[in-house]
């Protein structure tokens, strides 16, 4: 078994642990299942904003533990503060020492749009990312079959939620890409190695038709990169450890982003 295919397996686990508690009263319980959810697509291809999403992940399986003492309120804040355009938010407990608890903490103090991070395997999920205040859902085409993965991305939708669907290869996506996807995450990860290259966005880029939203997610630390997948198309760029490794993740996204907008200011001069 991969790390994914574990991942998985304990994710229907503990779905079916959970599922006790009738959806229909996470939604009577919430106060954001009447309200709108704020679109990831727009705040990401807002050419006044980074298109950069910073993401609250304090362990992973790749890394081990990243950042065991950030607290998500004050670094939420400070990524928005410092130019991204959106935020991720892992609410996957046993692997990424994120829950739904950080989530909720997220949304009571930023009005932008929020990911929510996590494995998902089944509709109650999604009734719980509206219910915890998130926009956005993730589908892994890796995880599920495409007929699931499309009645997933339909449910999302009905609920009013925006769907990232994340591809590895270009296989992926020629399966499970379907019209209820609003942006397409191209991941330079692959889940089942952890081997990380920039290449996997750069190659599969002109394989997305133009109305999905394209972004790039995984092992960005540098501006210059952030560039370079810009021109090749891309639109949203995900980074989550370059800025939570940090003592400080909201001060080292601050200076990455006004790294990347001198070098954006200096490419339109170049070219005037
Ligand atoms: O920390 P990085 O290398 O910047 O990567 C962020 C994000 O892309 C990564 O956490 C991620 C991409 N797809 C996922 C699926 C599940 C959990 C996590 C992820």
């Amino acid at each position: 078994m991969n790390i994914l295919e574990k991942i998985i397996a304990d994710k229907y686990r503990e779905v079916a642990d959970k599922s006790s508690v009738l959806p229909i009263k996470l939604l009577e319980q919430s106060i954001y299942f009447e309200g709108k959810v704020v679109s990831m697509k727009k705040y990401v291809t807002n050419p006044e904003k980074s298109g950069i999403i910073a993401e609250f992940k304090r362990k992973s399986p790749s890394k081990g533990m990243i950042n065991g003492s950030a607290s998500v309120e004050q670094v939420s804040i400070g990524y928005m503060q410092a130019g991204a355009s959106a935020l991720s938010i892992l609410t996957d407990k046993e692997y990424f020492g994120g829950s739904n608890e950080d989530l909720k903490v997220v949304r009571k103090y930023n009005f932008c749009p929020i990911l929510r991070k996590d494995f998902v395997v089944d509709e109650y999920q999604i009734i719980e990312a509206k219910s915890i205040g998130a926009d956005c859902i993730l589908l892994i085409a890796a995880a599920l079959d495409p007929g699931k993965l499309k009645s997933l991305a339909a449910f999302a939708k009905s609920l009013g939620l925006e769907v990232l669907l994340e591809v590895h290869d270009g296989e992926e996506l020629d399966r499970c890409l379907n019209d209820h996807v609003d942006l397409v995450g191209i991941n330079n990860r692959n889940l089942k190695t952890f081997e990380v290259s920039l290449d996997t966005s750069l190659n599969l880029i002109n394989k997305i038709p133009s109305n999905f939203v394209k972004i790039s997610e995984s092992g960005i630390s540098d501006p210059n990169t952030i560039m370079e997948l810009k021109k090749a198309g891309f639109e949203g760029f995900l980074i989550g450890e370059n800025f939570i490794k940090s003592a400080r993740p909201e001060q080292a996204a601050y200076n990455f982003i006004k790294e990347y907008r001198k070098l954006l200011a200096a490419a339109v001069l170049s070219k005037a």
